[in-house]
């Protein structure tokens, strides 16, 4: 393997990761990483994000990390706080709405005719407001059904709209979801689906914010990517194809929890035919009676290894 020069603690730490982790952190350009349970998914990932801080990714640029909670994105910086770095703002670990709050829509809205979001009401999907909002659009779409039992629905819906995957048949619930972006609209809300759907149509519509983006964060790195949907999806291959932003995604086709919002693992299948793959296949939590149980589970043999006892 090539020599990469870094730091004393990430040496070591690299020293110390199994061989297909150890590749994962130390790669070249775009990745996907297939990591289950246990296989040292978080510690391949921090690595991976030091590397390319220190060898990849040029002094003044960064790295953005993005997350599926609050609580993984601090984990990212405090360890790689734990391996010497102090790297300030050249990494942007956060989940994906605080990444596109920050980053796209508070710097660039008005620029594109758009009321900042600091103007705007942040309306929850658990406040009451919201949901009174959901009964309008559904009033106005003329979907006869009953609001609160259809909200996972109600934001499939909206988030395959969002990418254009609207199908044959038009779906009712389409016209519900154009009726609640208007209705929030017109009372100066947003909520946070809309935070990421407005972030994804500024950086389709406008190369140079998108180049803007590219130069600060030239390699994005998706943590838990089989559930984070169709939107997110979107937003990273247009970062990629049209402006060559790096993209490392870790995830676990087997663990989609999120599936009843659009979450699925198709798009982290389709990434890992285009950019080279590397999985973890040890498993550090589970003896080897585990991880055969766990495969009768799937219905069929996974290339996962037990711990070495
Ligand atoms: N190369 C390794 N050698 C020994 N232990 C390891 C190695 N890699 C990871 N581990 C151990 O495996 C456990 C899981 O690691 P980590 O938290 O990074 O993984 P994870 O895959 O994100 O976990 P999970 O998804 O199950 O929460 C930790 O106790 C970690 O120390």
């Amino acid at each position: 393997m090539e020599e990469i020069r870094v730091r004393t603690i990430l040496a070591r730490e690299l020293d110390e990761l199994n061989d297909e982790q150890r590749r994962a952190a130390t790669h070249k350009g775009n990745l996907v990483v297939l990591a289950g349970p246990g296989s040292g998914k978080t510690r391949t990932l921090v690595a991976r994000v030091g590397c390319l801080l220190e060898t990849q990714v040029a002094q003044y640029r960064g790295v953005a990390a993005i997350t599926y909670t609050k609580h993984a994105a601090r984990e990212i910086v405090d360890r790689i706080r734990r391996l010497g770095m102090q790297p300030g703002t050249r990494l942007a670990s956060s989940t994906l709405h605080s990444w596109c709050l920050g980053h796209i829509l508070r710097p660039y809205s008005q620029l594109v005719g758009k009321q900042s979001p600091d103007s705007l009401a942040i309306v929850d999907d658990k406040a009451k407001a919201w949901m009174r909002v959901l009964e309008m659009s559904f009033e106005r779409a003329g979907v006869m059904a009953i609001p609160k039992y259809e909200k996972a629905s109600f934001t499939k819906a909206r988030r395959r709209l969002t990418v254009g995957d609207i199908g044959e048949v038009r779906d009712p619930m389409f016209d519900a979801a154009l009726a609640f972006e208007e209705i929030m609209e017109e009372r100066g809300w947003i909520d946070y689906d809309m935070m990421i759907s407005r972030s994804l149509a500024i950086l389709k519509e406008n190369s140079e914010i998108r180049s803007l983006i590219a130069s600060k964060f030239p390699h994005v790195v998706v943590d838990e990517y089989q559930d984070l949907g169709p939107v997110l999806h979107s937003l990273v291959k247009t970062l990629s194809d049209d402006s060559g932003v790096e993209i490392t995604a870790f995830g676990d086709p087997d663990q989609t929890v999120m599936g009843f919002t659009g979450a699925d693992p198709k798009y982290l299948i389709e990434l890992a035919q285009v950019f080279p793959a590397i999985p973890l296949k040890v498993n550090y939590r589970s003896g080897s009676a585990i991880i055969a149980a766990s495969h009768a589970v799937l219905g069929e043999e996974r290339d996962h290894e037990a711990r070495p006892d």
